[in-house]
């Protein structure tokens, strides 16, 4: 069972969730697309590069694209070069072109496309998908804003176990994980991999957050342990 954990704001704190067992990490750098004000994970390019630095080679590195603007994800790509490009924008998803255009930035690149899951239609969707990227990401949409991911709730996960068994790529399973339920949830939906943002975060009264290491270590014993019964 692969684990991700997103959120990750230095490179100490990236180290950290290594040790703790994560081998996906997830960063959030500048989106130039109006959330970078108002999301308290964003870290700037300079620190993007020194995470993506000290990490090398000990996990893989995740970058998440927000933006609508195809531009802003192929700068990303261009200028940081992640183990992975994570694509969880309102109305800009991979497409073959899309796909193209970044694997002529970066040859290497695995390509991560999120989906908000709400119904019956991605189950098509996600076949879509399946066809050109690399890996999927079922996530739960924000109810506040409708943006796709860090959004602290779950969702139907009998539709993400019929993902799971539509397609034939790895899917990871997100939305609302912690400690406590992600055994149940890879009971439920049989994943390749789970991802935790809101719920391995220690949160302080004006919002902001680190991770907590304690958190993250339980996350992914009780993910592996879970993933090995299935
Ligand atoms: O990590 C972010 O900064 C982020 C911001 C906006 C949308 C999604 C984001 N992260 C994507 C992830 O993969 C999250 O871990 C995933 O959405 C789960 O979040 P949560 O429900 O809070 O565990």
């Amino acid at each position: 069972m692969i684990v991700q954990v997103y959120g990750i704001l230095d490179p100490d704190e990236a180290l950290a969730v290594i040790a703790a067992g994560a081998d996906y990490i997830g960063i959030c750098p500048p989106q130039y697309a109006g959330y970078d004000d108002t999301l308290t994970e964003v870290v700037s390019e300079e620190t993007t590069s020194a995470i993506l630095q000290a990490t090398k080679g000990l996990c893989k590195r995740v970058l998440i694209a927000l933006s609508d603007d195809p531009q802003v994800t192929y700068n990303m790509v261009e200028r940081h070069h992640p183990d992975v490009i994570h694509i969880s924008a309102p109305n800009f998803a991979a497409t073959p072109e899309v796909v193209a255009h970044i694997r002529a930035l970066d040859p290497a690149i695995k390509i991560l496309q999120a989906i908000a899951v709400g119904s019956a239609k991605d189950i098509e969707t996600a076949r879509h998908y399946a066809g050109f990227v690399d890996m999927l990401i079922l996530d739960s949409a924000n109810p506040d804003d409708g943006m796709i991911g860090a959004a602290g709730v779950g969702h139907d996960r009998a539709l993400d176990r019929a993902i799971v068994e539509a397609v034939d790529i790895p899917v990871i399973v997100a939305g609302g994980l912690g400690p406590d339920n992600v055994a149940q949830v890879i009971a439920e939906t049989h994943p390749w991999g789970v991802d935790s943002l809101t719920g391995t975060n220690k949160i302080f009264p004006d919002g902001s957050f680190v991770k907590d290491i304690e958190l993250v270590r339980a996350f992914c014993q009780n993910a592996k342990a879970a993933g090995q019964k299935l």
